[in-house]
């Protein structure tokens, strides 16, 4: 299957005859229709309905699909094409809740006034008791400009809220973080900074989150600097860490050193910069790096890799390939070389599917749905906030690739973003460090 743009449910109704519904899999197979999740809605005498969930390349690839279902005959039929994912997100996805319920006059007067007043004057005549009298040492900021919206670009930061959203459900379900999205209406550094410094007090840590490059690295580097509560952007350091742990697990089971690799990065943006860095200083002696932007090449010469002239150059020269540049299909399977390693992480749609750079010899390959900062931002805030770090260092970050390495089986580049433990060891490693 080629690129996956589009996800449709499709309700199904089949005669409730033994074998129908392989019938209805061999034709959505047959044009390479991805079926995700299958729902049985109802079992009648007669006649059974499925919703079932299809990932495709686009509207024209799904129309194929409804066409041929409707073509096997015998009764089958397209009922309805649905939208679950749109639907998922009817009213948003997060929702502000009280940990306390009031039920009596008793309850009202603990949990608002006149109770409450006297919490205020704890905290008053001590700052530091609000860490246990309020929830602000476990809710972390999750501030865009909307600037980069993952490979979409800038779509301002309203049309990015759902991903904003999407970071807070995985705040709350992995690591029981209260994540708050905050959409900024700039992004001039000036106004981004001076606003997360007026606001963070209501916070135990920062996640910046799709905020493009270059402003990006100032806005972090400066907030890092003036707070003292921890910082990180995303898209740089949890996607580093994340492929760092790929990297190295990687090369564990293909037998290759790290650090005697030629590692190189297509795109030299948030991502891309970090990544570098990030590997460098584990100890990739031979860093490379394309982009179209000077000012980006400059960055990664100024961080001690080198620089080549185009992407058919560096996939020519390099043992390892990591693409961030939001461009699908910018890397071609010709250009593929047989046992290198891609990983092509740009979202929604990868420089390359792992299917065709697998297909064209790669030894591993992945994208950006599996290599993901998932699994990393959860755990690092956790372990940071656990042990009330001031910052998110570098050696905390190196701690969670390690712990994703750990918790990843043999034989996969990384663990299942469902895996609750992942999330765990990543916390206790970071907070391991920053209480050492
Ligand atoms: N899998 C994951 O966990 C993550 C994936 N990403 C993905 O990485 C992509 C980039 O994100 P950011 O680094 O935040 O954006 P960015 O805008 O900071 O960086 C993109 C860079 O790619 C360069 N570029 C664009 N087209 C190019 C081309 N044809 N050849 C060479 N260079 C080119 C740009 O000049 C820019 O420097 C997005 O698609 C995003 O979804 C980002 C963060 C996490
Ligand atoms: C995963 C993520 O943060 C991105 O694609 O921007
Ligand atoms: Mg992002």
């Amino acid at each position: 299957m080629g690129q996956v743009q589009f996800m449709r449910n499709l309700i199904i109704e089949t005669p409730s005859v033994p074998g129908n519904f392989a019938k209805v899999a061999k034709a959505i197979g047959e044009l390479e229709g991805d079926m995700g999740d299958i729902q049985t809605i109802k079992v009648g005498t007669l006649t059974t309905i499925r919703d079932i969930a299809i990932s495709c390349s686009n509207e024209a690839h799904l129309l194929k699909i409804v066409d041929a279902v409707n073509a096997i005959g015998g009764g089958i039929s397209v009922h309805a094409v649905t939208d679950d994912v749109l639907q998922a997100h009817e009213g948003g996805k997060i929702h502000m809740k009280g940990r306390m319920e009031i039920r009596s006059l008793g309850d009202l007067r603990r949990v608002y006034t006149p109770g409450v007043a006297n919490v205020c004057e704890v905290i008053k005549n001590d700052p530091d008791q609000a860490r246990y009298f309020t929830g602000i040492s476990n809710s972390v900021a999750i501030v865009t400009d909307g600037t980069a919206i993952l490979g979409l670009g800038n779509i301002g930061p309203v049309a990015g809220m759902p991903v904003m959203e999407g970071k807070a459900v995985l705040f709350d379900q992995f690591a029981g973080i209260s994540g708050v999205p905050i959409l900024l209406d700039t992004s001039d550094p000036d106004q981004v900074v001076e606003t997360v410094k007026h606001i963070h007090k209501g916070f135990g840590g920062i996640l910046l989150e799709d905020i493009g490059s270059p402003h990006c690295f100032e806005i972090e580097e400066r907030l890092k600097a003036e707070l003292s509560i921890p910082v990180m952007h995303d898209d740089q350091h949890g996607t580093a860490v994340v492929t760092l742990a790929s990297v190295i697990s990687a090369c564990q089971q293909s037998g290759v050193e790290l650090a005697d690799s030629v590692v190189g990065q297509i795109g030299l943006g948030a991502a891309g910069l970090a990544i570098s860095r990030m590997l460098m200083e584990y100890g990739v002696k031979e860093m490379r790096g394309v982009d179209r932007n000077e000012e980006a090449r400059n960055r990664l010469a100024d961080h001690g890799g080198s620089v080549v002239d185009s992407v058919e150059e560096l996939m020519e020269t390099c043992d390892i390939i990591v693409a961030t540049t939001g461009v699908a299909g910018l890397i071609k399977p010709e250009m593929v070389r047989k046992g290198q390693i891609i990983l092509a992480l740009s979202n929604p749609n990868a420089e390359i599917t792992p299917e065709d750079a697998l297909a064209a010899g790669a030894a591993f390959a992945a994208d950006g749905r599996l290599v993901n900062n998932i699994l990393g931002f959860p755990g690092i805030f956790r372990g940071a906030l656990n042990a009330n770090a001031k910052e998110i260092t570098y050696p905390m970050l190196i701690a969670a690739a390690q712990a994703i390495v750990e918790s990843t089986k043999p034989g996969d580049l990384v663990p299942h973003p469902l895996d609750p433990n992942v999330h765990q060891n990543v916390a206790a490693a970071v907070e391991r460090v920053a209480n050492s």
